[in-house]
């Protein structure tokens, strides 16, 4: 294992703030504050307060986390606002540029104090396992050391990769940032089918949760292509033909996906104010 991650000031442990914090403490991490209302306990040397207010004004962060909700986080800004003049914010929100957020942080401080920096990330819940997607953008006055720390303490949990272009956030957000809940969907929809044509519950929901977890695994590890690793099941004139002569028509799957993929991607940026609320 490298050294340990750096102490980091998490606001707001829940889905995926709790989903990268499981995954940091397995990889190691110095005593850090945890910012929840909710989340029951923490293990020591680490530190869970319910608000902002509690945490030292002595402690000195590698990293400040946002994961609370985007539209809940315009309320701890004031009492964060002085630990963004320590270290960089790491912000997980969707939607929310990371202009905005340096504004409200830089009107929550005095006059004339240095600007903080905001870099964005979009992460999934299988990070807390260490198979996590995250997507980076940091603002030009970002330093490479500031980026590496993003990359460190993400790579930690899964995969990293970086954008250029703060727009392209949305449609990653509609991809990796929501995607594991269409993936738990599909499991849901097998097992539904499963039990629909007489197959006992157990052995439904066991069937369809290892089919996705297997197809996903076999994708990583074989390195091969999905369409090859589909084409690779597909038995000319067999059951799966069949399957996918419905799933892949014009109207169904490609039509249902990019309208989902569409829906989300607007969503974030009307979470961003880019966008009229439709
Ligand atoms: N869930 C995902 O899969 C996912 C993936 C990528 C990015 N994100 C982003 O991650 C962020 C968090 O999403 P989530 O699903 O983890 O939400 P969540 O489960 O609601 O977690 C946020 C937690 O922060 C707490 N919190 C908010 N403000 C607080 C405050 N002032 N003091 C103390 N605790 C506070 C919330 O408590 P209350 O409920 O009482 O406010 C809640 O426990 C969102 O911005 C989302 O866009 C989520
Ligand atoms: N969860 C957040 C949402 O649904 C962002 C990506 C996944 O808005």
């Amino acid at each position: 294992m490298d050294a340990m991650l750096p102490p980091l000031l998490l606001v707001g442990c829940g889905n995926m703030g709790g989903a990268m914090l499981d995954g940091w403490l397995k990889e190691g991490l110095a005593p850090s504050f945890i910012i929840d209302r909710h989340r029951p306990s923490v293990p020591a040397p680490h530190h869970l307060v319910r608000s902002a207010d509690e945490v030292p004004d002595s402690f000195h962060p590698g990293m400040i986390v946002l994961a609370t909700k985007p539209q809940k986080v315009d309320a701890v800004m004031t009492a964060i606002a002085p630990f963004a003049l320590r270290a960089p914010v790491l912000s997980v929100l969707a939607g929310r540029r990371a202009g905005d957020l340096t504004d409200c942080l830089t009107d929550a401080l005095p006059a004339g104090s240095p600007m903080p920096l905001v870099i964005r990330a979009m992460p999934n819940t299988p990070s807390s396992v260490g198979q996590g997607m995250s997507v980076c953008y940091a603002p030009p006055a970002a330093t490479a050391a500031q980026r590496a720390l993003c990359t460190r303490l993400l790579r930690a949990v899964g995969d990293v990769a970086w954008i250029e272009h703060e727009d392209e956030m949305d449609a990653v957000t509609a991809i990796s940032g929501s995607g594991p809940a269409y993936v738990f969907l599909l499991a849901e929809l097998l097992e539904e089918a499963g039990i629909a044509e007489g197959l006992p519950p157990d052995l439904a929901r066991q069937i369809a949760r290892q089919t996705v977890a297997g197809a996903g695994a076999l994708m990583v590890r074989s390195g091969v292509d999905a369409a090859t690793l589909r084409r690779n099941v597909t038995s000319p004139g067999g059951t799966t033909q069949k399957a996918l002569d419905v799933l892949m028509a014009p109207d169904a799957w490609p039509a249902t996906l990019s309208a989902a993929i569409r829906a989300a991607a607007r969503r974030s940026r009307e979470l961003s104010g880019a966008l009229p609320v439709s």
